[in-house]
C-alpha cells in the first residue's frame, strides 16, 4: 500500500511536495518527488497497490488517505492521464489521443473555474485563455502540452508546470498511456472526503478551543493582575497561599472521609437503601460512670489442703524444670484446657487439664457456687530476680475481657510462692483513677468477676526490691469459642419468646445468649450487655404507643433517650456489636406514624452520633401496606409476632450477625478499640448501597388496581425474598465486583430452578415453607425422616442434625425443619466450603 501525504499547495510549490510510500504496511522510503512521472515510474516498476494524493490548490484541506484509488489501474494505483506532445518526437505532433497537444496546437478558449480559488499568486499568473499553460508562458517546445479531461476544465498545461518534468523525456506510447484521465493540478481531489469525525478535525478544533480559550484566560488574568497591581499597592500573597493550601488539604480530608456517594449515585439510589453522614460526628463524650461493684469479689488464704497444695506445687516445678513456659511481657505463661486468646498471647498450643488442676477445679466449683465449671487454665510464672530482674517481673495492665469469656461466670486465681501485689484501676472514673491494692499471699485466693472486667483493669506491677522471689499464679476461666458469637437481645414483649439454647424453636448453640426485658427505652441497662458480643435493641414500641405521644418533641425524648443509652453502651462495652433494631410497625396505623416518626428520627441520631451502630432494615416484616404483616402477627392481636414472626426475627438477627462478623473480618469496618474507646471509622460505599434503611411506614393509602396489580405480581415472583437473599448473600460474600456477583446468584438461582444446579446454601422461611409443603401435600403439620432429609438436599445443605425433634416418631414439624435448616445452613456458611461453593467468588 502506497500513501502519498499531500500538503497544502499552489502549482509553484508543487516541487517540494513529498510523497511517501509504504509498502506491506511499512514505511519503505520517503521520496522526495518533484513530479508526478516519478513517482509514476516508481509504482510501476514496484508491485505494490498505490493511492496518490497529488499536492492539492490552496482551497483544499490537506488529507491522508489511506485507500487505494478511485479509478484504478491493474495496481490498484489511481491514473494520472496526461496530455502530451513530445517536443522531441515528431510522431507526437499528430496527436494520437485527444488529450495529447503539441505545445503549438491551441484549443478553445475557455475560462477556468478554478481560477479564483487559487493562491493569489497563481491568480495573477493564471491566464485566461485555457489553450495556454496557466503560466503564461510558452514552453519553447521544450515540454509537452498536458490537457486537464475534465469537461468543465480542459485547462493546459505544461509538464514542467504542472510538476511533470519528466514527462518530456518519455516515448509517445509512454505517455499516451499516462494521459487518458489526466486532472490538473486545479482540478484533481480526492473523490473521499475527509469525514466529519476524523480525529484530525476533533483535534484541530479542540486545539482551536483551547487556544482561544487559554488566550482568553491569559488576557483575563493580565487585566486582572495589571487591575491589582494598579489599585491594591500589597498583598500578603503569602498568608493567602498558606490559607489556600490549608483549604485544600481540607477539601481532600473531607473527600477522603467523605462516605456519601457522588451526588449522582445517591439520587439514583432507592430510597430505602442506607445514608451515613459525610463526616462522622464524634460520640457524645466520655462521662463518668460509677461502678456497681468492686474490683475483685472475694480474697481468701491458706486456700487449698496441704495435699492440693503440694500436688500444685509438683506441677509448677515441673513445668518450669521441664521448660514449658512460654515467655511474655515481664512474665512467662503455660496454657491448659480451652485455648485463651488474649491481646499479646503468644501460647496457641493447650494442653489438657491435669488431674491436679481439675480437682482444684472440682473444689473450686463447690466452694465458688460456679454455674459454670472453668474449663480453661492460665498459669503465669513470675521468675525470681536471679533470672529476672525485679523490674522485668510484671503483668502489665489489663481487663480480662476477651469475647471468648462467658458473661456471667467468674475468673479465679490461686497465688502460689512470693507475696506480690495485684493493682486494680477503674476505667470510666473521669478523674485520676484511684488504685484499689491487694496483696496476694502464698495459697491465696481472689475471685474477680467477668462483668468486673468492663469497670476496673488490673496487674501485677514490677517491684523496686532488689530480690524478688519467684510466684506463680494459676488463673481459672470459663470460656467457650461460640461466645465469640453470642448475642444480648434486649426488648420488649416482642422478643419475649425467643428462646436461647439448642432445640425445636430456639436459636441454636451456634448463637449462645440471652433475653433481657426492657419495657421501654429507659428501661435498657447498659451493664447487662457486658461479656456479649452483639447487643440487639428491639424497644420503643411502648413508648410510641399513642396514649403517651403527643407531639414531635414527645418522640425526639425517646430519641435522646436512647441516645444516652447507647452511648453508656459503648463506653461500658467498646468492643459489643451494636444492633438497633428499627420499631417494628404495628397494624394500627395512627401508632405507626409515630413508629415511622421515630425511625427517622433514630436513623438520623445514629448516623450523626454512632455511624457504627446497625440499624438494619425490617421492611420484610411487613405487607405492601407497610404495616406487620397479618401472616407474622398474633391472632387479634395488632402489635405482637406470632410464632412465625419470631422466628423470623431470630433468622434475622443471626444474619445480621453473620454478615457483620464477615464485614468486620475483612477488615471493611476496622473497628480499633484503644484503651475502650472506639475509633469511629466509615463504612465503604459500595458496602452501604446493600445496607438496608428502614423502610418508610406509612399509614395505608387506599389500594387502587395498579398497585393491587403491582403487588400481586411482586409476591407471584416472590421478589421481594429474591433481593432479601440476594442482599444478604452479597453483603455477606462482600465480592469485588458486585453486579458480577448478583447476576452469578440470579444464574445460580436459575440453574437450581431449572434443578441443574444447588440453591445457595442461606434461605427465607419462605423457601423453606415451600420445601415443606411441596412434601407435605395432604397439610398434616409434618414431614416423614425420608422426607426431611430430601428436602434439606434440595435446599442444598449437606450436613444436617440425623436426629432431629420427632425423629423417634418420623414426624418432623415445620418448626423443626426450619431450625435444623437454618441451623444446618449457618454452619455450612460457617465452615465457608459449601457457602463458597455456593456463592463463586466472581472475577
Ligand atoms: O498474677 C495475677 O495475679 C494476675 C493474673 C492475671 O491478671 C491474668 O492472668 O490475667
Ligand atoms: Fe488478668
Amino acid at each position: 500500500m502506497i500513501y502519498i501525504l499531500p500538503g497544502l499547495a499552489s502549482p509553484s510549490t508543487y516541487n517540494t511536495t513529498q510523497l511517501t510510500f509504504t509498502s506491506c504496511n511499512h514505511v519503505t522510503t520517503i521520496c522526495p518527488v518533484k513530479c508526478y512521472l516519478k513517482w509514476w515510474l516508481l509504482v510501476q516498476c514496484g508491485s505494490a497497490s498505490a493511492c496518490l494524493v497529488p499536492p492539492l490548490p490552496l482551497h483544499h484541506q490537506p488529507m491522508v488517505n489511506k485507500s487505494s484509488t478511485s479509478s484504478t489501474s491493474r495496481s490498484g494505483l489511481r491514473s494520472l492521464n496526461l496530455q502530451a506532445n513530445s517536443p522531441t518526437n515528431p510522431q507526437a505532433k499528430t496527436p494520437s489521443s485527444p488529450g495529447i497537444l503539441s505545445p503549438k496546437v491551441s484549443t478553445s478558449l475557455l475560462n477556468s473555474p478554478l481560477n479564483d480559488s487559487i493562491g493569489s499568486n497563481s491568480s495573477k499568473k493564471a491566464p485566461k485563455k485555457k489553450s495556454h499553460c496557466p503560466c503564461g508562458r510558452s514552453s519553447s517546445g521544450k515540454d509537452w502540452l498536458v490537457l486537464c479531461c475534465r469537461q468543465d476544465c480542459k485547462q493546459q498545461w505544461h509538464t514542467s508546470c504542472a510538476n511533470l518534468k519528466g514527462a518530456n523525456s518519455l516515448t509517445q506510447p509512454q505517455v499516451e498511456a499516462l494521459t487518458k484521465q489526466w486532472q490538473c493540478p486545479w482540478c484533481f481531489t480526492l473523490s473521499y472526503p475527509k469525514p466529519g469525525s476524523h480525529a484530525s478535525i476533533l483535534n484541530e478544533s479542540s486545539l482551536l478551543e483551547n487556544t482561544l480559550s487559554s488566550a482568553l484566560i491569559q488576557n483575563i488574568s493580565e487585566s486582572l493582575e495589571a487591575a491589582i497591581k494598579s489599585k491594591i499597592p500589597a498583598i500578603d500573597t503569602a498568608s493567602i497561599e498558606s490559607r489556600l493550601e490549608s483549604l485544600t488539604k481540607e477539601i481532600l480530608d473531607f473527600k477522603e472521609h467523605s462516605v456519601l456517594l457522588p451526588q449522582q449515585q445517591e439520587n439514583d439510589r432507592p430510597d430505602f437503601l442506607f445514608k451515613r453522614p459525610p463526616i462522622p460526628i464524634p460520640p457524645p463524650e466520655r462521662r463518668v460512670l460509677v461502678t456497681p461493684e468492686g474490683p475483685f469479689e472475694h480474697y481468701q488464704e491458706d486456700y487449698l489442703p496441704s495435699d492440693q497444695l503440694a500436688s500444685l506445687t509438683d506441677l509448677l516445678g515441673y513445668l518450669k524444670s521441664s521448660a514449658d513456659f512460654v515467655p511474655e511481657k515481664g512474665h512467662s505463661v503455660k496454657l491448659y484446657g480451652e485455648p485463651y486468646n488474649y491481646t499479646g498471647s503468644r501460647s496457641s498450643v493447650t494442653d489438657p487439664i491435669p488431674e491436679e488442676l481439675s480437682k482444684i477445679i472440682d473444689k473450686l466449683a463447690v466452694d465458688l457456687c460456679l454455674s459454670d465449671r472453668p474449663n480453661s487454665v492460665l498459669i503465669n510464672y513470675y521468675p525470681d530476680s536471679s533470672r529476672l530482674q525485679s523490674h522485668e517481673s510484671y503483668l502489665a495492665m489489663h481487663s480480662d475481657d476477651e469475647g471468648s469469656i462467658l458473661p456471667d461466670s467468674k475468673i479465679v486465681t490461686l497465688s502460689i510462692g512470693a507475696s506480690r501485689k495485684v493493682i486494680f484501676q477503674p476505667k470510666h472514673s473521669g478523674s485520676e483513677p484511684q488504685t484499689t491494692e491487694l496483696t496476694t499471699n502464698h495459697n491465696s485466693l481472689y475471685v474477680m468477676s467477668r462483668a468486673s472486667q468492663n469497670w476496673f483493669k488490673h496487674g501485677v506491677p514490677a517491684t523496686d526490691a532488689d530480690e524478688i522471689d519467684e510466684r506463680f499464679s494459676v488463673t481459672f476461666r470459663s470460656l467457650h469459642q461460640q461466645f465469640k458469637r453470642s448475642m444480648l437481645v434486649i426488648g420488649d414483649s416482642n422478643t419475649k419468646d425467643i428462646q436461647f439454647g439448642s432445640g425445636t424453636g430456639k436459636v441454636g448453640k451456634s448463637f449462645p445468649g440471652k433475653r433481657t426485658k426492657a419495657s421501654k427505652v429507659v428501661h435498657i441497662d447498659p451493664q447487662s450487655c457486658i461479656g456479649y458480643a452483639n447487643v440487639f435493641i428491639m424497644c420503643g414500641t411502648n413508648d410510641l404507643r399513642c396514649d403517651y405521644i403527643k407531639s414531635k418533641s414527645d418522640i425526639q425524648a425517646v430519641v435522646e433517650q436512647l441516645k444516652d443509652k447507647l452511648s453508656e453502651i459503648k463506653q461500658l462495652c467498646p468492643n459489643t456489636k451494636l444492633f438497633v433494631i428499627p420499631v417494628m410497625p404495628s397494624r394500627i396505623r395512627q401508632m405507626n406514624l409515630n413508629i415511622e416518626l421515630y425511625n427517622e428520627l433514630v436513623d438520623q441520631m445514629l448516623m450523626a452520633h454512632f455511624p457504627e451502630i446497625w440499624f438494619e432494615g425490617i421492611y420484610n416484616f411487613l405487607d405492601h401496606q407497610d404495616m406487620l404483616s397479618v401472616k407474622l402477627t398474633r391472632e387479634n392481636d395488632k402489635i405482637h409476632l406470632n410464632v412465625k414472626g419470631i422466628a423470623k426475627l431470630v433468622t434475622y438477627m443471626k444474619i445480621c450477625v453473620l454478615n457483620r462478623e464477615k464485614y468486620e473480618s475483612r477488615n471493611l469496618m476496622s473497628v480499633s478499640i484503644n484503651q475502650g474507646s472506639a475509633h469511629q471509622n466509615t463504612v465503604p460505599n459500595t458496602l452501604l448501597c446493600f445496607e438496608l434503611k428502614v423502610i418508610k411506614i406509612m399509614s395505608a393509602p387506599a389500594p387502587n388496581p395498579k398497585s393491587q396489580m403491582a403487588e400481586a405480581y411482586v409476591q407471584k415472583h416472590r421478589i421481594p425474598e429474591l433481593f432479601e437473599n440476594m442482599t444478604a448473600a452479597l453483603i455477606h460474600s462482600q465480592p469485588e465486583n458486585a453486579k458480577k456477583f448478583m447476576i452469578k446468584y440470579l444464574e445460580t438461582l436459575k440453574e437450581y430452578r431449572d434443578e441443574k444446579g444447588s440453591y445457595p446454601a442461606m434461605f427465607t422461611d419462605a423457601n423453606m415453607t415451600a420445601v415443606f409443603g411441596m412434601l407435605d401435600v395432604t397439610n398434616k403439620g409434618y414431614i416423614s425422616m425420608e422426607q426431611y432429609r430430601s428436602a434439606l438436599k434440595t435446599l442444598g445443605v449437606k450436613k444436617y442434625n440425623a436426629r432431629p425433634d420427632g425423629c423417634e416418631k418420623d414426624q418432623i414439624s415445620l418448626p423443626t425443619f426450619m431450625t435444623e435448616a437454618e441451623e444446618a445452613a449457618i454452619t455450612s456458611i460457617m465452615s465457608s466450603q459449601p457457602f463458597s461453593k455456593a456463592f463463586p467468588e466472581v472475577e
